[in-house]
């Protein structure tokens, strides 16, 4: 790679600029020009996006209106022709694609337009105002702008909070013990708190509810998964994607699964999440639906099925144009939960595919690679993987 300059250029120069823009008319656009990209953001040749784009036209859009007015659903079959339909849709979506995407799913619009407004208030701060509320090695969540997916950084700065707080996890390799971690709120934009407590509260509700589906949609009670969850260490992520000026070598995320059990997506209209299709490996654009949340299985999931419902890799292009904002709630269950496959879905055709493994553990260890660069591949479920 023939870098111009190998000075690293701190993202936050970048990162305030439209904003400043908007705030303040004399504020010049201080992008950096490509040659300047620090090169812990560049890709490897295989992994950069491609020029074109090819937008997924078929992922499912599943409209959950049969169970938009329940708290739960019910625990077994006996239920509405309405709801089997959405069953066996969920049942589809999830074997295919991996992903799907949800409308009239009952959170309500304003509480995530309320906190779009404000989490992009909060990401126009000054770097230092945004500094304060820092993740660290002890406590992973807070505002970070240097994660590394894989190894290579992201082109994206975070803000992450915990649904229930305090919220019992190991957050360390070094240290397996369960710790209570409470949320870092920032003093300014003081309704953040407030709001994201409020969105939190709303998709938390919808995420049992697509829990519910898919234990149906496997043939299980409705309620067959929700023990897992009962001291669940769910967290939200405010995505802020600037402008970058190479977004032909950098990505906003690389391409990566989600480790938790599902993830609920709010998108806004700019677009840059891609899919790998299972059906040909293609990388796919999944386009914004105004009001739709984008639903995907994750590894936990896949470990539950036993690889009936596989989590899809993924991963966000940039742009040097526009900067893009998302917000995904990553359901995980509790920190003592023990992943295995199943019983009931197993038989002498369909042995466990995986080994038991502890998600407290998997978190630590997990979080700690994202964290820094690491010269070691990071944990996987692969890892547990049985072969024969
Ligand atoms: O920004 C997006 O669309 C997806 C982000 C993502 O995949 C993640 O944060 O795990
Ligand atoms: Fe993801």
């Amino acid at each position: 790679m023939n870098l111009k300059s190998q000075n690293s250029r701190p993202l936050h120069y970048i990162t305030t600029s439209a904003h400043q823009s908007q705030i303040n008319p004399n504020y010049k656009n201080d992008y950096p020009q490509m040659g300047e990209v620090d090169p812990a953001f560049i890709q490897a040749i295989e992994h950069r996006p491609r020029p074109t784009i090819i937008e997924a036209n078929e992922i499912p859009v599943l409209d959950l209106s049969p169970i938009s007015s329940l708290d739960h659903l019910p625990k077994n079959h006996a239920i509405s022709k309405d709801m089997v339909d959405l069953i066996s849709e969920v049942a589809e979506a999830s074997e295919k694609w991996g992903f799907f995407q949800v409308i009239n799913h009952g959170v309500p619009p304003d509480k995530l337009e309320k906190l779009e407004l404000i989490a992009r208030k909060f990401f126009a701060l000054p770097l230092e105002e945004k500094k304060k509320v820092s993740r660290d090695e002890g406590n992973p969540l807070g505002y970070y702008d240097a994660e590394h997916t894989k190894n290579v950084r992201d082109w994206k700065e975070v803000f992450d909070f915990t649904v229930r707080d305090p919220t019992v996890i190991p957050v360390s390799p070094d240290k397996l013990e369960a710790q209570l971690l409470v949320n870092r709120w920032p003093d300014y934009p003081t309704e953040l708190r407030e709001v994201a407590q409020e969105y939190a509260q709303e998709v938390e509700k919808l995420a049992f509810k697509l829990l519910e589906l898919i234990a149906l949609s496997l043939g299980l009670s409705a309620d067959r998964l929700n023990g897992f969850f009962k001291d669940h260490t769910s967290f939200i992520r405010l995505n802020h994607y600037p402008p970058c000026p190479a977004p032909q070598l950098a990505l906003g995320v690389g391409r990566h699964k989600d480790v938790g059990a599902l993830t609920i997506l709010a998108q806004d209209g700019v677009g840059g999440l891609e899919v790998r299709q299972k059906s040909n490996g293609e990388w796919v654009r999944v386009k914004p639906t105004p009001g739709a949340f984008i639903i995907n299985v994750g590894d936990i999931i896949q470990v539950w099925s036993n690889d009936k419902y596989e989590s899809v890799e993924h991963r966000v292009m940039v742009n040097s144009q526009k900067d893009r904002l998302s917000i995904p709630f990553f359901f995980n269950p509790a920190h003592y939960v023990n992943l295995k496959p199943l019983e009931e879905l197993l038989n002498e055709h369909n042995r466990a595919k995986f080994r038991e493994y502890n998600w407290g553990e998997f978190f630590a260890i997990r979080k700690q690679s994202n964290f820094k660069k690491l010269n070691v591949e990071n944990i996987q479920i692969s890892h547990f993987r049985i072969t024969e």
